[in-house]
């Protein structure tokens, strides 16, 4: 029996199992198995024909990466026209966007390159050669933007999500709080802060003896976290965390209404490409949700340049300011002069740890 049939039998051994205390250990394991499988889809043991996802030939340039996903014809070539100086094609049939076409936004100083993946993920979760390459890509976003179409029903979007889900992209949703260690020896050891409503020993236990981890420390910190958390951070290095922002297009074409029930929906907003409206709204949400400040660098006796603002994650400390000016530039360093929003005083004279603000400037003293 193949992979995708071994999938399929537990999908539909899942959704025959009904939910009580008694099939709990039961569902646990198969939903163990069943992340297994997924995962062995998707990237194939070493030596075996199929090669794994490399995503596209797209390298990550710029200051951060968005990925657009959706199903074809919702809008996406018609917004990336708008808001980036990359064309593509616009045409009245379905799957126009055949390849990704990176573009790149530029807002507030910043380069955001803007990814375009193929119509529709379906068959990624397949294991389709294709589909693979696009999680790869969507794994690597800084943000996901599912964009999708307002006159559509809402399955269009749980469609996506179950897609995203299968192939280990979690939107929206911190890393689940449980420490998971493998050891060499001294057995599975479970342990929880205070009595979790999901997990216990016993299912733990068994979830790892599927995944032949015999010897593991299992801290559970949170008592909401599910078996589902739990097969996640038994998989961590498969898993990637990544925001979301779902945007629905064509508003023009739905009643007032319906636009204000969506627009009320969390992490959510609204445009029509069409009518050009609230097209740069979804430009500031991107901004905001990237979570990117801008710095400004300062020569000794020379003016800070403000038109070219260097850009950094937000919290970034100086030693990551370094590293994003040159590799070698933490060696040299001797202290960084800190004008602005961070500094008690201007300038303040700071060390690697020092936390940046927005339209700080900067200036790193060499050895
Ligand atoms: N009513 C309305 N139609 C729109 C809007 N934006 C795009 N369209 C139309 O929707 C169709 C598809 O637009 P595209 O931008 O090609 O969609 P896409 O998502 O890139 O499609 P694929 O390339 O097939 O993935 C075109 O006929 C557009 O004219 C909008 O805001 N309102």
């Amino acid at each position: 029996m193949g992979i995708s049939e071994k999938i399929q039998q537990i999908q539909e051994e899942l959704s025959r199992t009904q939910k009580n205390k008694a099939t709990e250990y039961h569902i646990g394991l198969l939903k163990g198995k069943l992340a297994r499988y997924r995962q062995q889809l998707l990237e194939p043991p070493p030596g075996s024909s199929s090669s794994p996802g490399t995503g596209f030939e797209v390298s990550k340039s710029g200051d951060a990466r968005v990925v657009l996903i959706g199903f074809p014809s919702v809008g996406k070539s018609s917004f990336l026209s708008k808001i980036t100086k990359t064309k593509s094609e616009i045409a009245q049939y379905s799957f126009t966007t055949l390849t990704s076409v990176p573009g790149v936004l530029e807002y507030e100083g910043a380069e955001i390159q803007i990814v375009d993946l193929p119509g529709i993920i379906k068959g990624a979760s397949e294991g389709k050669g294709r589909g693979r390459q696009v999680v790869a890509t969507a794994k690597t976003a800084d943000l996901i933007m599912m964009v999708l179409d307002a006159t559509k029903g809402a399955d269009q979007r749980q469609i996506l999500e179950r897609e995203l889900e299968s192939v280990g992209i979690r939107l929206n949703k911190p890393k689940p709080n449980i420490h998971f260690k493998i050891k060499k020896a001294g057995g599975v050891k479970y342990n929880a802060t205070s009595p979790s409503k999901h997990l216990n020993d016993k299912i733990c236990s068994a979830i790892l003896r599927d995944y032949k981890i015999h010897n593991a420390d299992v801290l559970v910190r949170d008592e909401n976290a599910t078996v589902e958390d739990f097969i996640d951070v038994i998989n961590e290095s498969h898993r990637s965390y990544v925001k979301c922002l779902y945007v629905y297009n064509k508003v023009d074409a739905v009643s007032l209404e319906e636009v204000d029930r969506i627009a009320r929906e969390p992490n959510t907003v609204v445009m029509s490409c069409e009518l050009d409206l609230g097209v740069q709204d979804v430009v500031e949400e991107i901004w905001y949700k990237l979570n990117l400040i801008r710095l400004y660098t300062k020569r000794r006796g020379v003016q800070p340049d403000f038109n070219e603002p260097m850009v950094v994650r937000v919290d970034s400390t100086v030693s990551e300011v370094c590293d994003s000016v040159h590799r070698d530039l933490k060696n040299q360093f001797k202290y960084a002069l800190i004008w602005g929003a961070s500094a008690k005083h201007s300038p303040q004279k700071c060390g690697l740890n020092h936390v940046v603000s927005d339209q700080d400037v900067v200036s790193i003293v060499a050895k």
